[in-house]
């Protein structure tokens, strides 16, 4: 097959090169708000307006041709063509910001004095203009001697033109190397760069002055922390109260299919199976899908308007503190989604040993495989209480859940880099993003890709782990009079690590779901759920959520300690085995297994003990 030719976006981090690949690709991909999401090669293709095909890929932002971090060494070898298993590209877009243009020009001059065929898609014009400010495009274009294109990324403004002018330089005749070669240090091209910006820019006299009085509030040390802790608190309130009405939905329906396919099948190992093992573990699971959107709705919403990068900034003085780089805030916030792609996002830390701190800390941030967890338990025996103002019991147990993860996160990392990862702490560089509407298409398309990443799990993880401890459950078959539980597989298994668990308040169940919730944690759920279904012969026990099953069998401290196990164990597989290839070792993610283990242990045995002490039994 003939390669299309390559085409790269590249440009400052924060230019719009994500929007623009979607713009013009039509591939979905997360756009998020703050420098650095782009971590991986993202490709797609596209017709140029002769129908020609191209491959376009999507590059890390970088501020310049001297990489600071592997994900800049990246976007610096494809560009100049040094990357393995890269071909090199036929032409560059060169992404600038029009509001940010002395900044992002010299770059773009950098690039441009590669000699590669280049188009300068300048972006984001429509914040530009909502500052007043106007940029000359032809101007431009004459300056830095390559065509310029205004766009609207997020609009698709500007994207056939684009097109056009790439079919315009690729496969013509190179450009007559021009007489005026950038020059060849920093200082001397940030002046050309001021320049140009000068000439091209006609600026107000007045401009983001209320942006810059929402910032002084919100970036306040105090004031700021505050807004943000209340933000955080007003969106875990949100996914205990708005869930409420879909989560009986969901269960009812789980419910009502399960008496269903009991009522049609005669009673045996088929129907148990299908009844106990499929549709409860993977019901069990899905049931939170509500509480998951809701909190990325809250995220997304956060990121699209600009807000994000300002809780970064905020954070940066508080992560210095325990010798993290402010560059860590992205990668742990990521991790607040799963600690995979989080993991894969410490790629744009440069200073190894902060890097490998991030990484060792990022299974601490409540990924959402938690919630499910979380939000059984809590249900089953946090009672659904107002504390007063409207608060709501439940919802403050679960910031609490997520505040220790993160206040454990920065223990961690504070005793980290002062034992295995001691350096220096690195440095931080961020372009605040200006404050904008969400567009609500966006934030749609980012729940749909979390529903849907959430929903494949459960029909396939999820299910295979449950179709899977099923069977441990299942056999081999007890005696009549002999709990099937006890005498099953995994209820040996289970039987061995009892005494281990036993001293930090866990029980014979719970020493069974632990094991299978390494595949991943939602299966301690559907564990939990399948182990009191076979357990029990009652016929009403199908209808009832995990949650119902749940409520009461356990003493309080217990289930307080089975959370705070929850908050540090490193019960995910796909996470040591990312750690494994992002560190090329076994030795981290050996380490990560024994700290986070041994962690857990204790923080489980000290609530334990002090739940009891308390007399909460
Ligand atoms: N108003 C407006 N917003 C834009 C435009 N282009 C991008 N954005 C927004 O700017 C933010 C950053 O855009 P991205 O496409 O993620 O930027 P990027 O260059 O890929 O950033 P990195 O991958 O971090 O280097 C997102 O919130 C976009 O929605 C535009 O033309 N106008
Ligand atoms: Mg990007």
């Amino acid at each position: 097959m003939n390669q299309a030719p390559l085409v790269a976006l590249v440009g400052n981090p924060n230019a719009g090169k994500s929007a623009l690949f979607n713009a013009l690709t039509g591939a979905r991909q997360k756009v998020g708000n703050y420098p650095g999401v782009t971590v991986e090669r993202k490709s797609g293709r596209f017709s140029l307006d002769d129908g020609r095909p191209v491959e376009l890929v999507d590059l890390p932002g970088t501020y310049s041709l001297d990489p600071a971090s592997p994900d800049e060494a990246v976007t610096r070898d494809v560009v100049t063509g040094h990357q393995t298993g890269e071909r090199p590209p036929a032409a560059i877009v060169v992404v600038v910001d029009a509001g940010n243009l002395d900044n992002h020009l010299r770059f773009a001059l950098q690039l441009i004095g590669l000699g590669l065929p280049t188009v300068v898609a300048l972006n984001m014009i429509d914040m530009a203009e909502r500052d007043g400010l106007t940029v000359d495009a032809e101007a431009l274009a004459r300056e830095l001697g390559v065509p310029v294109v205004p766009t609207v990324a997020v609009r698709r403004r500007g994207i056939e033109d684009l097109r056009v002018a790439l079919g315009g330089i690729i496969g013509a005749t190179p450009p007559a190397p021009r007489g005026d070669t950038p020059p060849a240090d920093l200082v001397a091209l940030q002046r050309r760069a001021r320049a140009i910006a000068a000439v091209t820019t006609t600026k107000p006299e007045v401009h983001r002055s209320l942006e810059e009085k929402i910032d002084r509030v919100l970036l306040h040390p105090v004031a700021g922390l505050a807004i943000l802790l209340a933000l955080l608190f007003v969106m875990f309130q949100a996914v205990f109260a708005w869930s409420e009405a879909p989560i009986g939905w969901i269960e009812d329906g789980f419910g009502a299919l399960q008496v269903a396919v009991a009522d049609t099948l005669a009673p045996g190992i088929l129907r148990s199976l299908i009844v106990d093992g499929l549709i409860a573990g993977v019901g069990s699971v899905v049931v939170f899908l509500p509480q998951i959107l809701i909190l990325f709705l809250f995220i997304l919403l956060l990121e699209a308007s600009g807000y994000m990068v300002r809780a970064a900034f905020l954070m940066d003085k508080l992560m210095a503190g325990v010798g993290l780089s402010g560059r860590a805030f992205i990668p742990l916030l990521s991790s607040f989604a799963c600690a995979i792609p989080g993991i894969m996002a410490t790629r744009t830390i440069d200073d190894p040993k902060d890097r490998l701190t991030t990484i060792l800390i990022a299974p601490l941030m409540t990924c959402s495989a938690r919630l499910p967890v979380y939000a059984v338990i809590i249900g089953a025996f946090i009672p659904a209480r107002d504390v007063g103002y409207g608060i709501g019991l439940q919802g403050l147990v679960l910031f609490g859940l997520y505040l220790t993860g993160i206040v454990g996160a920065m223990l961690a990392a504070f005793l980290l880099r002062r034992t295995v990862t001691r350096g220096a702490a690195g440095t931080f560089m961020m372009e605040l993003p200006r404050y904008q509407w969400p567009d609500p298409r966006d934030i749609l398309i980012g729940l749909v890709q979390r529903a849907w990443l959430f929903l494949r799990r459960a029909g396939t993880l999820i299910l295979t782990a449950s179709m899977l401890l099923w069977l441990l459950l299942t056999f081999p078959q007890a005696p009549e009079g002999q709990s099937q539980v006890e005498y099953s597989a995994a209820g040996r298994v289970a039987s061995v690590i009892e005494p281990v668990v036993r001293p930090i308040g866990f029980n014979h169940e719970i020493a069974l779901a632990i094991i299978p919730a390494m595949a991943a944690r939602e299966v301690a759920v559907a564990a939990l759920g399948t182990v009191y279904s076979i357990e029990s012969d009652d016929e009403a026990v199908l209808e009832q959520s995990v949650t119902e099953r749940l409520s009461g069998r356990w003493p309080l401290p217990t289930a307080l300690a089975f959370l705070m196990w929850f908050v540090f164990a490193p019960q995910c597989l796909s996470t040591i085995a990312v750690i494994r290839r992002e560190t090329n070792s076994w030795r981290w993610p050996l380490f990560a297994l024994g700290y986070l283990f041994v962690l857990a242990y204790v923080a489980a045995g000290i609530t334990y003990w002090s739940a009891m002490a308390l007399g909460w039994a």
